[in-house]
C-alpha cells in the first residue's frame, strides 16, 4: 500500500527531526543524486560528461536540488543551475559551486528565459527543484515562465490550467526506466513533486513540467496519487529520510499484494451463502448487454451465486451467457443496481422495463429499510440508472460508481452548480462533496479512479487507457458486487471497509484489462474473462 500525507502533516513530522539537527536535506539530496545517476546510467553509457540542468526555486526544494547537483558534479556530470529567484538556498549554492557546477542567474536576466529553456531542453536530465510542499497556487513569476517555455520545448506537460493534459504516466515506483520513455527531450526528474501541482488535492492550477520520475522525500503526498496531477508525476520513488507522519494518511493506494492478502479463499465448510450471493438489477430490453457483462464479471470474480432480476428477454440473454446465474428471488449478500438502466426517474418510461422498481426494492433491502425481511442490510453497488434511485441519505456500505458526468448530474440534483469539466479538474473535491451529500461511499471512475469513504480517500491508477471502452463500467460493477458480497457482514459492521474493498475491485478491474491483452485494446467481456487468472495471480503474491 502507498500512503500519502498532506504537506502540513509532512512538515509536522519534519519539525522535531530538524530541531534535533537531523540532516534531512543531506539525506534527501543524496538519495535524489543516487536516483539521477541510476537513471543516467539506464539512458547512456557513461555518466561522466552527461549534462544535467537544475531548475532552482527560492525554498528548500531548491536546496535539495542544489545539493544533489553538487553530488552529480563531483562525479563528472556537467551541472548547470538555473536560479529563478534572488533568494535561493545559500548552502546549496556554495556546495554546487564548490563542486564545479555552473550557475545561470535567470532572476537577474529574465529576458534570457527562452534561451535558458533551449539549453535546459537539450540536457540529458532536468531536475525540477522550483517548488516543493511550500507551493501555494499555480506556479507563478519567473518559475512559471520558465516551465511554460520548457513545456513547449519538451512537448510534454501542462501549459496552463485547463489546457491539454500531458500523456498519462506510469506510477511504477520500481520501474527501472521510470515512466514512459520519451521520444525526445530531457529526462525530467521532479524533486519531491512536480512544481506547480496541487500538493494536497492533485489539481493542475497552472503550468507544470511533466516528470518521468518523481523522487519524493519522507512520504508520498496526495497530489502524487490524485488525478489529474497523478498523470504528470511519472514513476514515483519514495525516499525514507526518517519521517514518521502522525495520523491517518490523506490518500492511499492499494497494490496487488494488499488485495491478494485479504482475498477470501473458500474452504471445505463454505457454501454459496458463505461465499456471498449477488442480487443483480441490470440491463433492459434496450441495453441487455450490460446485464450480461455485469453478471459475467460477478460470476468470474468468484461469487457464490448471482440472482438476476430483470425482464424475461434480458434474463434469457444472461442465462445464455452465464448458465450459473439464477432468476429465482431469495437471500443475497450484496445488490448491484443500475448497469444498463436508463437514468431517468420516470417509472413510466417503457425503456425502464420495470427495472427502476426492482432497483428501488433492492436498495431498500440493502439499506435495511424494508421491514419484514429476515436478513439485515447488505452492501450495494449503485451504478448508472441506479443513481437517481438513491434516497436523500444513504449508508456508507452503498458504493456509488459514477463517471465524471454522472457525478456532476448527481451533484446537480442535490443543488451543486457543477459540470463534468469541474469534476475532472478537481475530482477529489467533488467526490468528497458527493460523499458528504449522499452518505454513500463514492467511486469516481477515471484514468485514476478515486474512492472516497468515511475514513479517507483511495486513488487507483491500475487501468490501462484501453479500459475506456463500452461495458467496462458494467464489468467493474459485477466485480465489485462479488467482492462486497464476500465480506458483507464485515462491511456493514465497519462501513469504512467498503471503500477499501471498492479500491480493490478497481485494482482487479485494471489488472484484468492488462492481462486480457497486455499493451493493446480490450473488449469489456474479455476483461471479465481475465478476472479468474487475475485473482489467482493476486493470491500468488500474498505477503
Ligand atoms: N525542511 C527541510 O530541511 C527539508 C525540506 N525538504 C524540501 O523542502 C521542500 C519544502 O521547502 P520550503 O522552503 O518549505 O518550500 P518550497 O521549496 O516548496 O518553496 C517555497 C518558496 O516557493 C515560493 N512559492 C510558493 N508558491 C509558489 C508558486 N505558486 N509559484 C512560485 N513560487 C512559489 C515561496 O515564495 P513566497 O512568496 O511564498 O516566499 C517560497 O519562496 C520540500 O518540498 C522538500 O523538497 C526536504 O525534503 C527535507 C528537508
Ligand atoms: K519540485
Amino acid at each position: 500500500m502507498i500512503s500519502a500525507w498532506t504537506a502540513a502533516d509532512v512538515r509536522a513530522a519534519e519539525e522535531p527531526l530538524l530541531a534535533a539537527g537531523e540532516p534531512l536535506m543531506e539525506r534527501a539530496s543524496f538519495a535524489l543524486a543516487v536516483q539521477v545517476l541510476a537513471d543516467l546510467r539506464a539512458r547512456r553509457r557513461h555518466v561522466r560528461g552527461a549534462r544535467v540542468a537544475l531548475l532552482v526555486g527560492a525554498g528548500n526544494n531548491g536546496g535539495d536540488t542544489l545539493h544533489a547537483g553538487a553530488v552529480l558534479a563531483r562525479r563528472g556530470v556537467a551541472v548547470t543551475a538555473v536560479l529563478t529567484s534572488d533568494r535561493v538556498h545559500a548552502g546549496g549554492l556554495v556546495a554546487l559551486r564548490g563542486a564545479g557546477g555552473t550557475v545561470v542567474d535567470l532572476a537577474a536576466t529574465p529576458e534570457r528565459t527562452g534561451a535558458v529553456a533551449d539549453d535546459a531542453a537539450g540536457a540529458d536530465v532536468v531536475l525540477d527543484g522550483l517548488l516543493g510542499i511550500g507551493a501555494r497556487g499555480a506556479l507563478r513569476g519567473l518559475a512559471g515562465d520558465l516551465v511554460s517555455a520548457l513545456v513547449s520545448r519538451c512537448a510534454v506537460g501542462v501549459k496552463s490550467a485547463g489546457s491539454e493534459r500531458s500523456e498519462p504516466a506510469d506510477f511504477t515506483p520500481t520501474a527501472p526506466g521510470g515512466g514512459r520513455e520519451r521520444e525526445r527531450g530531457p529526462w525530467v526528474v521532479a524533486v519531491d513533486l512536480p512544481s506547480g501541482i496541487g500538493v494536497d488535492d492533485g489539481t493542475l492550477p497552472g503550468p507544470v513540467l511533466a516528470a518521468d520520475r518523481t523522487v519524493t522525500f519522507g512520504a508520498a503526498k496526495p497530489g502524487l496519487l490524485l488525478p489529474p496531477a497523478a498523470r504528470v508525476v511519472g514513476a514515483v520513488t519514495v525516499v525514507d529520510i526518517g519521517l514518521d507522519p502522525a495520523g491517518p494518511p490523506a490518500v492511499r493506494r492499494l497494490e496487488p499484494a494488499d488485495v491478494g492478502a485479504y482475498w477470501p479463499v473458500p474452504g471445505p465448510a463454505d457454501h454459496k451463502y458463505t461465499r456471498g450471493v449477488v442480487g443483480l438489477v441490470a440491463g433492459t430490453a434496450t441495453y441487455p448487454g450490460a446485464a450480461v457483462l455485469a453478471a459475467s464479471a460477478a460470476v468470474r470474480t468468484g461469487t457464490g451465486m448471482v440472482r438476476y432480476r430483470g425482464s424475461d428477454p434480458v434474463a434469457r440473454a444472461v442465462l445464455a451467457a452465464r448458465p450459473e446465474v439464477v432468476t429465482a428471488t431469495g437471500r443475497v449478500q450484496s445488490w448491484v443496481v443500475g448497469p444498463g438502466i436508463p437514468t431517468t426517474r420516470d417509472r413510466d418510461d417503457p425503456a425502464d422495463d420495470g427495472q427502476h422498481d426492482r432497483g428501488r426494492g433492492g436498495l431498500a433491502v440493502a439499506a435495511g429499510n424494508l421491514p419484514g425481511t429476515s436478513y439485515g442490510p447488505v452492501p450495494a453497488v449503485v451504478d448508472a440508472g441506479g443513481l437517481p434511485l438513491l434516497a436523500e441519505s444513504n449508508p456508507p456500505w452503498f458504493v456509488l460508481t459514477p463517471h465524471a458526468g454522472e457525478l456532476a448530474g448527481l451533484l446537480r440534483s442535490r443543488g451543486e452548480d457543477v459540470h463534468r469539466d469541474d469534476v475532472e479538474a478537481a475530482p477529489l473535491h467533488w467526490a468528497r462533496r458527493a460523499h458528504e451529500l449522499t452518505g454513500a461511499t463514492v467511486l469516481l471512475k477515471g484514468g485514476v479512479t478515486l474512492v472516497v469513504g468515511p475514513d479517507g480517500a483511495w486513488a487507483q491508477a491500475d487501468a490501462p487507457g484501453w479500459l475506456a471502452t463500452a461495458g467496462a463500467g458494467d464489468v467493474l460493477a459485477g466485480i465489485l458486487g462479488t467482492m462486497l458480497a464476500a465480506r458483507s457482514e464485515e462491511i456493514v459492521a465497519g462501513p469504512a471497509l467498503a471503500a477499501e474493498v471498492a479500491a480493490g475491485a478497481v485494482l482487479v478491474h485494471g489488472l484484468a484489462a492488462e492481462r486480457a491483452n497486455p499493451g493493446g485494446p480490450v473488449a469489456a467481456l474479455d476483461v471479465a474473462a481475465a478476472v479468474p487468472a487475475t485473482v489467482a495471480g493476486l493470491l500468488e503474491q500474498r505477503r
